[in-house]
Order: C-alpha cells, then sequence, then structure tokens
C-alpha cells in the first residue's frame, strides 16, 4: 500500500531520496523492475510504479494521481508518463479529477499489465523471471509517443474550458491540463521542465495550504467530543439494523434512499394516502436511476411503506422529517415515544429546531439527536449530528456512525437555533440584503460571491431553494410582520436592524425557481435560467424612496467582506459558545454543506489565509458604519485570538479552551 508522500511534510522539509531522480534510475535500470501493487498506490506511489518497466496489480488494488485535490499535480512525471501510456483523454480524466480507479479499469486502461488475486508479489516475482532476458527498450515510458487523438487541439480546448467552469477558480486543474498539454506537444525533458514549473507555483500555493489542510479536517470531525468530555474513542455505538423514517416529503425521500442504498431496511412511513403513493414512485424511481448509475440491483426491497406510525414499533432508530413545524414533530416524538422499543434511537432531521424540546417529550431523552441532512438528502455528503444537554453519547456516537455507513461525512454540533450551518448563514443572508437596501443589485452581489468560487450566489440560490422556506420561519418568529402603526414594513425589528425585502418579495407571491419569479426572472415556474428583472430593479428603487436610503456606490471589495466576515464572526461565536468544538468542524460543513469552495479551505481558514487581525479590523470599520448590526460585532473570541499574535488554526483550541474555562 502506498498512499504517496506524506501530506504532512507538504508545508516544510520533505524527507526521504528525492522522488523525480529515483525514478528515473529504475525506469533507466538495465534489469527489468517490476511493481507490484497491492491495496493503493497513489500520487507518488503511482508514479513510481509508472517509472517500472510492468505493473502487477492485485485485482483489489485501486490506483490514482489524486494530487489535484491537495492543489497539486503529478509532478514526479506522471503528468508526463501517464498519458504516454494510457493516451491523452484517459490521462486528462484521471489527473484532472484525482479520482482512483479500481484493479479492472487500470487494466483496462493499460495502466497495469496483469491483474492477480494471488499473492502479488509471488505472481509479481515470476512475471520478471519470465521477462528477464526481453529488451527494456519498449517498456520505458518516457520514451514513448504521445498517443494523441487526430482532434487533440479541439480536446484540449473542450477540457480546459470544462475544467475552468467548474473549477470555480480553483487553478490546480488548469495546471493540469498544462502539464498534460506539455506531454502531448513537448518532448519528454522539456515536458517534465513544464511539469516542474507548474508544479513549482501550486506547491507554495495559498489553495494548495487550503486544500491540503481541508484534507486533515475531514478526516478530524471523525474525531468528536463533547463538552462534557464524551469522545469518539470511549464512546461505541450501538448498532443499528432496521431504521424508519417518518415523513416522506423531499428530504424524507432523500433519506430513505441513503438507508435502503447503503443496505438498511426502512420502514418508511406517510399518513397521508396519496402523498404516501407520490412518494413511493418517487422514491423507487431515484433507487432505480442511482442503481443504474451504479451498475447494481435498485434496492426496492429494502423498503416497507405504511401510514401508520405503529409500524415502527421495532425499528433501532427513527429519522423524523415531518415538515419543519415544533408542534408538529412535538407531536411526532410524543406517538414515537409510546410506540417505540424503550432502546429506539429517536432523531430528528430539523434544519434549526431546539433538539431539548424534541427530547423532553419523550420517555428517553438521552435517545434523542438531530440528524440534519442536507438536500438532496440521498447526494449531498454532509450531516450535522446534533447533541442536545440531555442527548447520550451513545446516542451522538450511533448516528455518527451510521452517518458514516451511508457515506456522509458527519460532525458533531451543539444544539443552537440554526446549529453550525444555518447560524452562519443568517448573518450572511442578513447582509446580502442590506446591501440590496444600500445600492447593489442582486446581480451583482452573486457575481461577487461566485467569482470568489460559490457555486451560486446568495440570491441565485435563494431562488432555487424558495423564498417562503425562510418566510415561514421568519413568520414563525413573529419578525416578518408589518408595522401594525403604519402599516409598512419597518427596517427595524427587535432592536436590531431588519430587512423586510424578502418578505415583501414573498407576498407579491415571487417565491423563486418555482414560480418563475424571485430575486430574478425565469422563463417559466421551474426554469433553472436566472435573469435580470428590471421589476425587480424599480422595486428596489422604490423601496429605498420610501425608506429615504440613498443608494450609494458598492464596491467589490465591500460585498465579500460583509458577507463573509459576517459570517465567520459567527464562526467564531459558534467556537466560543462551544456549540462547534474546533474550526474544522466549521470548515467541513460550509464546504460540504454550503458550496464553500474547497480550495478557500472553509471559511475559518479562510479567515486565518486573509490574518485575523484584518478581518477584526474589517469588521470594527463595518461595525462602526452599521451599530444597529449586532452581526458585525467583532465577538470576543476573534479579538483575544488577536491578541494571542493571531496563532495558526491548529493551535486555535488551546485559545478557545481558555475563553471557555474564563466564561
Ligand atoms: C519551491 C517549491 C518547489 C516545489 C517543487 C516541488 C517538486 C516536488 C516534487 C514532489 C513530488 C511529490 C510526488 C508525490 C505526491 C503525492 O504523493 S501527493 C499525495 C497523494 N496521495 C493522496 O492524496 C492520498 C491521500 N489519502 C487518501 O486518499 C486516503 O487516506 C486513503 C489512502 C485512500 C485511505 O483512506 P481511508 O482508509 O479512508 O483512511 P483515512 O482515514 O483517509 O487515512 C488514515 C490515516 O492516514 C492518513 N493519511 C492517509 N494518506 C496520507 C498521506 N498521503 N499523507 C499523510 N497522511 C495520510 C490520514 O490523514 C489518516 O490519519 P488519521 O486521521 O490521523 O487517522
Amino acid at each position: 500500500m502506498h498512499s504517496g508522500a506524506d501530506i504532512k511534510e507538504f508545508g516544510g522539509q520533505m524527507s526521504g531520496p528525492p522522488l523525480i531522480p529515483m525514478i528515473h534510475a529504475i525506469e533507466a535500470a538495465s534489469k527489468p523492475v517490476v511493481a507490484a501493487i497491492e491495496g493503493i498506490a497513489l500520487g507518488g506511489g503511482l508514479e513510481l510504479a509508472l517509472g517500472c518497466h510492468y505493473r502487477i496489480a492485485h485485482s483489489k488494488a485501486r490506483v490514482g494521481l489524486p494530487e489535484v485535490t491537495l492543489g497539486l499535480l503529478p509532478g514526479a512525471g506522471g503528468s508526463q508518463r501517464l498519458p504516454r501510456l494510457i493516451g491523452v483523454p484517459a490521462a486528462l480524466d484521471l489527473i484532472t479529477t484525482g479520482r482512483h480507479v479500481t484493479a479492472a479499469e487500470a487494466l483496462k486502461f493499460g495502466l497495469v499489465d496483469q491483474i492477480t488475486d494471488h499473492n502479488t508479489v509471488n505472481v509479481a516475482v515470476k512475471f520478471a523471471q519470465r521477462v528477464a532476458d526481453q529488451p527494456l527498450d519498449a517498456r520505458r515510458i518516457s520514451t514513448y509517443p504521445c498517443l494523441c487523438p487526430s482532434d487533440v487541439a479541439v480536446l484540449f480546448e473542450e477540457v480546459m474550458q470544462r475544467v475552468r467552469r467548474t473549477a470555480r477558480g480553483a487553478i490546480a486543474p488548469i495546471a493540469c491540463v498544462q502539464a498534460v498539454r506539455a506531454a502531448a506537444t513537448l518532448p519528454y525533458n522539456q515536458g517534465m521542465e513544464r511539469e516542474r514549473e507548474l508544479m513549482a507555483t501550486l506547491f507554495t500555493s495559498g489553495q494548495a495550504r487550503a486544500l491540503q489542510y481541508f484534507f486533515f479536517a475531514q478526516r478530524a470531525v471523525g474525531r468528536w467530543s463533547m463538552p462534557s468530555g464524551a469522545r469518539w474513542d470511549t464512546s461505541k455505538p450501538r448498532p443499528v439494523h432496521k431504521a424508519a423514517v417518518i415523513g416522506l416529503g423531499t428530504m424524507g425521500r432523500g433519506i430513505t434512499v441513503a438507508l435502503a442504498q447503503a443496505g438498511f431496511s426502512v420502514v418508511a412511513v406517510e399518513t397521508q394516502e396519496k402523498q404516501l403513493m407520490e412518494a413511493k414512485q418517487a422514491i423507487s424511481g431515484m433507487l432505480e436511476r442511482g442503481a443504474k448509475r451504479r451498475g447494481v440491483a435498485p434496492a426496492l426491497d429494502k423498503i416497507n411503506y405504511g401510514r401508520n406510525i405503529q409500524s415502527v414499533a421495532d425499528v433501532d432508530l427513527v429519522i423524523e422529517a415531518v415538515f419543519e413545524d415544533m408542534a408538529l414533530k412535538k407531536k411526532v416524538f410524543q406517538q414515537l415515544s409510546a410506540v417505540c422499543k424503550p432502546s429506539t434511537f429517536l432523531c430528528s432531521n430539523t434544519s434549526g429546531l431546539d433538539i431539548d424540546q424534541l427530547a423532553c417529550q419523550t420517555r428517553n431523552p438521552e435517545l434523542v439527536v438531530g440528524m440534519h441532512f442536507f438536500a438532496p438528502a440521498h447526494v449531498m455528503k454532509l450531516l450535522e449530528v446534533v447533541y442536545g444537554p440531555k442527548s447520550s453519547p451513545l446516542a451522538v456516537a450511533t448516528a455518527m456512525q451510521l452517518g458514516k455507513k451511508i457515506g456522509k461525512v458527519s460532525v458533531a454540533v451543539g444544539n443552537c437555533r440554526g446549529f453550525v450551518g444555518n447560524r452562519m448563514l443568517k448573518p450572511y443572508l442578513e447582509q446580502a440584503l442590506f446591501l440590496l437596501e444600500e445600492g447593489a443589485t442582486p446581480e451583482f452581489v452573486d457575481q461577487v460571491l461566485e467569482e470568489f468560487g460559490f457555486a451560486m450566489g446568495v440570491f441565485r440560490m435563494s431562488d432555487l431553494s424558495g423564498l417562503d422556506v425562510g418566510w415561514k420561519v421568519r413568520m414563525a418568529d413573529g419578525l416578518a410582520m408589518p408595522d401594525p402603526t403604519t402599516g409598512q414594513p419597518t427596517r427595524l425589528r427587535q432592536g436590531r436592524r431588519y430587512s423586510p425585502l424578502g418578505d415583501l418579495l414573498c407576498e407579491q407571491g415571487r417565491f423563486g425557481q418555482k414560480t418563475g419569479r424571485g430575486w430574478y426572472q425565469y422563463d417559466k415556474p421551474g426554469s433553472q435560467v436566472a435573469k435580470p428583472d428590471p421589476w425587480l430593479h424599480s422595486f428596489l428603487d422604490e423601496y429605498r424612496a420610501r425608506h429615504a436610503l440613498v443608494a450609494h456606490r458598492i464596491d467589490h471589495q465591500e460585498v465579500l467582506e460583509r458577507c463573509l466576515y459576517s459570517m465567520i464572526n459567527e464562526g467564531f461565536r459558534i467556537l466560543e459558545d462551544g456549540i462547534a468544538a474546533g474550526p474544522e468542524d466549521i470548515d467541513v460543513i460550509y464546504v460540504f454543506g454550503y458550496s464553500w469552495p474547497r480550495h478557500h479551505g472553509g471559511p475559518m481558514f479562510y479567515a486565518a489565509t486573509v490574518g485575523l487581525n484584518k478581518v477584526l479590523e474589517r469588521l470594527e470599520h463595518y461595525y462602526q458604519a452599521h451599530p444597529d448590526v449586532p452581526s458585525l460585532q467583532p465577538c470576543h473570541l476573534l479579538r483575544k485570538l488577536v491578541a494571542s499574535g493571531s496563532p495558526p488554526i491548529q493551535k486555535w483550541r488551546e485559545v478557545i479552551k481558555k475563553v471557555r474555562s474564563q466564561l
């Protein structure tokens, strides 16, 4: 097994002999060298194998060049040898995506010469004996011509365009294409020189730092801890064999599919007959499409549908996914507590309601946790596992393990309004609305955020998810009400600046894509092509005039700083409150759940990159200009970190611990 270079060494001095001359020496050897690949050969591991004259892989082996995912390119000759061995199109695919391939796929590509089910080293030794006296000239990949299709220029242009579109500002995928283009167009030595130049730029880039940080952050979140001291390594999960999902709306359907695809028996409950039939049809379709893509049989028989909550009596774990309404959820939890085995874990897919209030409805509140999935739940990788004050380590460990089994990156978080993800989203959305009030357009705000690397700006995202979702929540909170004296919406609620813009759009029936109108206009309801809407621009002008707001020129920097720094400030508050154990938890939630560009590492890593003193200084500046916006007031932990000399992100936990102990 060779997982490539030690990623931890990239930031400093790399140990061991230099890889490139070593690979050249192997390739130049006069005796045949056969690589025996077992387990995995990734990155430098595969580059080493490409320097060998033959490659034998175990049938269970996997190979790949994942450097692009770390902000790098295969810099030990991989970008030059792979296209010479398997051709430009296949090499471009593997190098720009970084995907791992099975031994069978590698054989098909010609990446390995033979696969075996037996002891790979023994087979490789026998193979070497067989080819010992054969000439090696035709086995040195660096001497091969690069196999190019006739329209190779068109291919590179197409791939470059695709990569630029999907990379969202990431530089490594582009450098990967450039390196393969060098293999296709230059002699080997010049290609190696180009690979070295491109690698040198990537190697010291901030994006590589961010992606390498994120590699370890993804793994760090599995080592969860709770303020009580309970931890991942001392809390054993209980096995779950049978699960239930209550409520088969969009979320419930996705959760059912995720569970069934992972092999769990699922009882899927929807009380209304018509909705149940619709859900059954939709879930079967999702399972069939997924199975077709993966070349397996659809897991249709894993699901039992029912209208009666009694049918969940024997399950080990229930995930409630009914409408986001506290009274309704409380009722469901009361029923579940009466119906289920005393040992059944009761989980809620709420996106932000108080888990403790639900736990209080049950006989065993220690078995209640939140399992906050993200739509579409069978696709999105993120799961927030929310523990309330009564949740036991057993319940958290079980939910975390279930998340892992269904392929999610699970992050344990504390119980507060919106948990981590949605709590941080609030100031971000709020700033975006304030920017509109002050003179920006939705198009401009979105453009800035998309240039930063978000898949969608805040307004396009809001149109996609539906403006009515937040409106209902604000109504329930008593926020989205017109001023009773004037009938006009006021811009101050509960003592803070408030923008009623979203509420006013909803009052006009503009719910986003589904109604064909929102912050943008669409050709028809359901269409996804957002176009600027002149109506919206006049509406904003009238709104500003009505509230005596003078539009001023808002630049790129102000949009980015106000949206991102207010969100980051909330992230520091979350750390201070102990809702997230460390900055990695927040960053993983934002990359997997909110399309934060991975090459910026996540919001907290980004703050560290910008410089905590700069974030603090800009927040102070904006708070002075907007003293009625508390989310712009720099929080205590941020000040404390700056006062402690802005330590590297890996050291923040020490400062957080001190701040929390003083609370
Ligand atoms: C001025 C500058 C000039 C610059 C010019 C420089 C030129 C230099 C040329 C240098 C050429 C270098 C060539 C080599 C490059 C590379 O090899 S890059 C690395 C490529 N490899 C990878 O990306 C693999 C990463 N690992 C994985 O994908 C997975 O870990 C796995 C191997 C598939 C195993 O998965 P799984 O079984 O799920 O286990 P994990 O939990 O992920 O991992 C277990 C622990 O191992 C740690 N780990 C794994 N791989 C690495 C690694 N490569 N380096 C360091 N650590 C690794 C992982 O973090 C886990 O640790 P814990 O969390 O502590 O348990």
